[in-house]
């Protein structure tokens, strides 16, 4: 513990006497003030609940858990009452019977300020309200539409050939994948909005003094530990591990360099005469309006600074609009660049697969000596099946995003009191031996010779959730990790390092921001196709 957050050993015991009381009296009342018929679970100890019981594997631990008690237990976690949904029929009754009532949102203690989330987020607006409705109508419109990502197809291309040109440079030596894909996704959606790459595929922050990618990685980290605030929220504001403070600390600094940003646009169209780069930042500055209101308006209209917007006047700072920057920057890279490592670790696994992955490129491009256009993917069936395979087997929401009960309700014959957390086990489910034949082998024929598709309506395969909180950039992301997958298998062979035998690859995973691979995926690109084609 560094010496700052160190805090003297009596005046800890002095602070936690009393908050221990609190807690007693809160759980007795709690549990005896009511005969709640609750979803079934472990018996929970006094005060600490089911902690104890969950242990270094919470997705293994909690399936289990399923199994002996059915598809809807509760379990609870400190003081708080969670309840996950384990079966298409558990899941169909939360994210579609009870929607309505379900699909708030619950808070992690480390973020910030929850009044300032009601007014300027998406993804952690605690309540599906119509400032909530605004900024998914908003985003949907600018990025995820096929007009938009039809817009940006010009600049992924850009992205993936700087991958390709990298992997190139990188021929005969390993490299991390997970790293090339969050590196390659990062930069286009950067591009989307400054027009700008901010990170490097080697060299962090490329020419900025702040290193984003080192940013990121500090985020994903302090994402890894467990909040004791989480499970005891009345502990929230004396932030006893210093997380909150952490996270304010490193949003603190990254925010300097986005209003840099703005202020070095307009110093540029002054010099430059006005001359545009039609981004969504010019499109503010053509308009003429002044900084504050560029800040409001960029929660306006901006595809990404719209996560901020608020229905109230009040004019937005610029650090609320960062905010809600990283946070789709968060939810998008992630996700993302996590599927592309979990896809090529399969595919190096089960070779014959990768094989006809190549075959059916092949195939589909008429003309060998041209670069991949994203216009082929709708024809890459089998490619599109193994993603949907690798989303089936390595979510990278296992449980979704936490939900919230907004009110009681009952669900399947139990009672879901108000403020209970809610998680879809959607890993549990993809798992499941009575849904899916030999459920544990990686096989894309299974999406090829059925219709079960991801977009929410069918509750076997959730891996993007279903009902209001579905996630948005769903079709960004589906093409991103095909297009990226496409031009790996396409262009390189792969070994892994030290010749190390494929079949004995590890394909254990950790719950984190994403749920990644145990240990990050090494391999050796050797180049196929010359790089003239991009
Ligand atoms: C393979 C990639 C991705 C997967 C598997 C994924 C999955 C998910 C899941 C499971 C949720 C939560 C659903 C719920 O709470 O019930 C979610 C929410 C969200 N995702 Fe994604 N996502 C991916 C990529 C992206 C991308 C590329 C973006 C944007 C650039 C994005 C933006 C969001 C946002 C803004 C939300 C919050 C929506 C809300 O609360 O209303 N995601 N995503």
């Amino acid at each position: 513990m560094d010496t700052e957050s160190q805090v003297s050993a009596p005046f800890l015991v002095l602070i936690l006497i009393p908050i221990f009381f609190f807690l007693i009296l809160n759980y007795f009342f709690k549990s005896h003030s009511s005969n709640l018929p609750l979803p079934p679970g472990p018996t929970p100890w006094p005060l600490i609940g089911n902690l104890l019981h969950i242990g270094p594997n919470p997705l293994a631990t909690i399936t289990n858990f399923s199994t002996l008690y059915g598809p809807l237990i509760s379990l609870r976690l400190g003081s708080q009452l969670a309840v996950f949904a384990s079966s298409p029929a558990a899941a169909a009754q939360i994210l579609r019977t009870h929607d309505h009532t379900l699909s708030a949102r619950y808070i992690f203690q480390m973020t910030t300020d929850p009044h300032k989330l009601r007014h300027f987020s998406l993804l952690l607006s605690p309540e599906c309200d119509n400032h909530w409705k605004l900024l998914r109508t908003t985003c949907r419109t600018h990025l995820f539409t096929s007009k938009a990502l039809q817009t940006q197809s010009i600049l992924r291309n850009t992205k993936i050939a700087a991958m390709v040109h990298y992997l190139e440079s990188k021929t005969g030596s390993a490299v991390q994948i997970r790293d090339v894909g969050f590196t390659t996704i990062f930069n286009t959606l950067t591009n989307v909005v400054f027009s700008r790459d901010l990170m490097g595929f080697e060299e962090d922050g490329v020419g900025f003094c702040f290193k984003f990618k080192e940013h990121y990685r500090k985020i994903a980290k302090l994402g890894l530990v467990p909040n004791l605030a989480d499970f005891y929220p009345i502990l929230s504001g004396l932030d006893l591990q210093g997380l909150k403070r952490k996270i304010a600390e490193c949003n603190r600094r990254v925010d300097v360099v986005y209003e840099g940003f703005i202020a070095q646009r307009r110093r540029d169209r002054d010099r430059n005469g006005g001359e545009r780069l039609g981004d969504f930042l010019d499109s503010m500055l053509d308009i003429g309006f002044c900084d504050e209101q560029i800040k409001y308006l960029a929660a306006v209209s901006s595809p990404v600074f719209s996560l901020s917007l608020s229905p109230s006047p009040n004019i937005l700072k610029m650090e609320d609009c960062v905010l809600q920057w990283q946070e789709l920057l968060s939810a998008g890279t992630d996700t993302t660049s996590t599927t592309v490592e979990w896809a090529m670790a399969e595919l190096t696994k089960n070779k014959h697969i990768m094989k006809k992955v190549e075959e059916e490129i092949r195939r589909e491009i008429k003309d060998q000596n041209e670069a991949i256009d994203e216009s082929i993917i709708p024809q890459l069936h089998y490619l599109q099946a193994c993603v949907k395979e690798t989303l089936r087997l390595h979510p990278p929401a296992p449980f979704l995003l936490p939900h919230k009960a907004l009110e009681t309700c009952e669900v399947m014959g139990y009672t879901i009191p108000k403020d209970t957390r809610i998680f879809v086990n959607i890993w549990a489910i993809g798992r499941d031996p009575t849904i899916w034949e030999n459920p544990l082998t990686f096989d894309p024929n299974r999406f090829l010779e059925s219709d079960i598709d991801f977009k929410g309506f069918d509750f076997r395969f959730l891996p993007f959730g279903s009902g209001r909180r579905i996630c948005p950039g769903l079709p960004m992301a589906i093409l991103q990790v095909t297009l990226i997958l496409a031009n790996l298998i396409r262009n390189f062979d792969w070994s892994l390092p030290n010749n190390e035998d494929p079949s004995n690859l590890d394909l254990s995973g950790k719950v984190g921001i994403a749920y990644y691979k145990q240990d990050p995926l090494f391999l050796i690109p050797q180049n196929k196709v010359l790089s003239t084609l991009y």
